[in-house]
């Protein structure tokens, strides 16, 4: 079932939470840890993030260095699968241009298309780090509007160099991202919303927004979007802070401010259990003022762990 159908036909807003795929070598009962315990919220979907290889640095006895590729954390493919499988559950998994050639994005479709997994979000990915394909124009793609392009093409049945594609039976839908403080490249809002139309009228059936705590600034953002003429479900994502140290790394990485009020009250706490709380009850009234407003969904950035997104869900859902 479409995401954009499970959206718009459901009588209340739905809860769905995101999910990182474990570090390299991990086992993946992490990620069905995290499932089990969210399950009984009735999730509508669950996204699994995806991750371009980096090259790391591996020191050597004698003292030298040897560049390695690697992917910190692989399987999103499986994962999807596997959660499907396991909980009847409808995966999103996260499909990137950076450090995915063209062709290996193709690879991709088809294994998601066999395995009967329709629903992706579509980005562009991080840039951070080196990955495999820098440095080689022309063989990943550059915006998420490009790779959406091939996505489009390969539900026509039309894959790289005009290959046919047989047995589409389920063409993929798909979400991508929009961003409430604007995306750290964009010169200004309006050049970023430009983009987020052109998503839209290229297919993109709806938005999830990046990690934001003033529900104000969602709020503006939507309006914004509205005036523009962007008319599809743009699904709030937040993330529980939970640790002292997010204060400081969460707006460095994610480019989003942290109010005041939230700020103090993170400073006022003396170890990571206060600072987990502050978060949760943040995340209760951002939640509730979201849903009170009309939001049509609240999606998590659970992540590792699940704990926070648990009492948040319970005393809002
Ligand atoms: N919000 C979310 O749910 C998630 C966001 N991300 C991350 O967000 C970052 C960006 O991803 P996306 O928003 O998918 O990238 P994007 O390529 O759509 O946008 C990046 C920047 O380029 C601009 N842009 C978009 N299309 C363009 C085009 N055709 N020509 C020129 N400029 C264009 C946008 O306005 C924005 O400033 C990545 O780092 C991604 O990994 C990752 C996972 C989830
Ligand atoms: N630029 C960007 N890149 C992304 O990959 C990304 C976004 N934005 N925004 C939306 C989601 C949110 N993402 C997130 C959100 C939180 C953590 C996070 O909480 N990391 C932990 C450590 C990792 C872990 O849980 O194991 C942390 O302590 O912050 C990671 C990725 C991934 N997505």
């Amino acid at each position: 079932m479409r995401i954009i159908d499970i959206i718009n036909d459901s009588p209340n807003p739905v809860f769905s939470f995101e999910i990182l795929p474990p570090l390299k070598g991990n086992s993946i009962y992490k990620v069905f840890d995290i499932v089990e315990k969210l399950k009984r919220f009735d999730p509508k979907f669950v996204n699994i993030t995806s991750h371009h290889s980096e090259y790391i640095y591996k020191p050597l006895p004698d003292g030298t260095h040897r560049r390695v590729s690697i992917v910190k954390r692989p399987g999103t493919v499986a994962i999807a699968a596997a959660i499907q499988n396991r909980y009847g559950l409808i995966p999103v998994p996260h499909i990137i241009c950076k450090g995915f050639t063209k062709e290996e994005t193709e690879y991709a479709l088809l294994d998601l298309n066999f395995l009967g997994i329709n629903n992706l979000l579509v980005l562009r990915g991080d840039e951070k780090g080196q990955d495999s394909t820098m440095g080689q124009p022309n063989i990943s793609h550059e915006h998420a509007t490009d790779l959406q392009k091939q996505i489009n093409l390969f539900n026509e049945g039309i894959g790289l160099e005009d290959m046919r594609i047989q047995g589409i039976e389920t063409p993929f839908s798909y979400g991508m991202a929009c961003y409430p403080e604007k995306h750290e490249e964009a010169p200004n809002m309006e050049s970023d919303i430009y983009y987020m139309k052109k998503k839209m009228e290229n297919g993109a059936d709806y938005f999830v927004t990046q990690m934001f705590f003033d529900n104000e600034k969602y709020f503006s953002f939507v309006e914004r979007c509205r005036a523009a003429g962007i008319n599809v479900p743009i699904i709030p994502g937040l993330k529980p802070i939970s640790k002292m140290s997010h204060l400081t790394m969460l707006p460095k990485v994610f480019r989003i401010d942290i109010p005041e009020e939230l700020a103090s009250r993170i400073r006022e706490c003396k170890t990571d259990t206060e600072v987990k709380q502050v978060g949760i009850e943040w995340g209760i009234r951002q939640s509730r003022e979201l849903l009170e407003k009309g939001a049509l969904g609240l999606h998590y950035y659970t992540m590792s762990v699940s704990d926070s997104v648990s009492k948040i869900v319970e005393n809002v859902y």
